[in-house]
């Protein structure tokens, strides 16, 4: 049998974009933590991050939310990247109850490279993304150039297809 002992194996690193959610306790505390433990697991380097935005609820009525976006440099592939983000939500208390309900923690993959996947627990690019100013204006901050790979649209143009009167930058963050 043929076995390579001199192969190091080194994976590809890719650029992905995660947005990060919370409406529940200490919003800031729990986002900059969540930031940290996602900078700390091998593999993931955070590339970027964007200001703190307070958005206005979509969905249910609820509080307001605190968001934003980070990108990171992965060496982790896209079914690993998700389980580390429902690991780290679950870490910070989130119980999953009604859709679109309040959370103290929600973190979305929304793009891994240039990559298109559609499983029934993945989807990437995010299927939301499009139509979220609360996604797109602190993704925009940090990945103006990112081609979302359906629409074919960078990321600075779908933002301007969004109402954005509801989020508002989070002074000083
Ligand atoms: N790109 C993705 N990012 C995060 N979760 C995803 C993604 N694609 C599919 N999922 C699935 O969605 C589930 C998370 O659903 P969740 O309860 O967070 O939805 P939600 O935050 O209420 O709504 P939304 O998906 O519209 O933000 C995960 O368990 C995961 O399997
Ligand atoms: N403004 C805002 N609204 C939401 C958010 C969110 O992160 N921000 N997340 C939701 C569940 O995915 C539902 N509604």
């Amino acid at each position: 049998m043929f076995t390579k002992h001199n192969a190091e194996f080194k994976p590809k690193i890719q650029a992905s974009a995660i947005a990060l959610g919370s409406n529940i306790g200490d919003s800031l505390t729990i986002l900059e933590a969540a930031t940290a433990e996602l900078a700390a697991i091998p593999g993931i380097q955070i590339q970027a991050k964007s200001s703190w935005y307070i958005t206005k609820a979509v969905g249910p009525p609820q509080p307001d939310y605190l968001n934003g976006c980070i990108i990171l440099q992965v060496e982790l592939d896209p079914p690993k990247l998700l389980e580390v983000l429902l690991t780290i939500e679950q870490k910070f208390g989130r119980v999953r109850q009604e859709r679109w309900g309040p959370r103290s923690l929600d973190l979305d993959l929304l793009l891994y490279d240039d990559l298109i996947i559609d499983t029934p627990t993945l989807q990437i690019p995010h299927p939301r993304m499009q139509e979220r100013a609360f996604v797109l204006v602190p993704l925009a901050e940090i990945a103006p150039d990112w081609l979302e790979p359906i629409s074919g649209y960078v990321i600075r143009e779908l933002v301007k297809k969004v109402d954005c009167s509801d989020v508002h930058l989070l002074k000083g963050s």
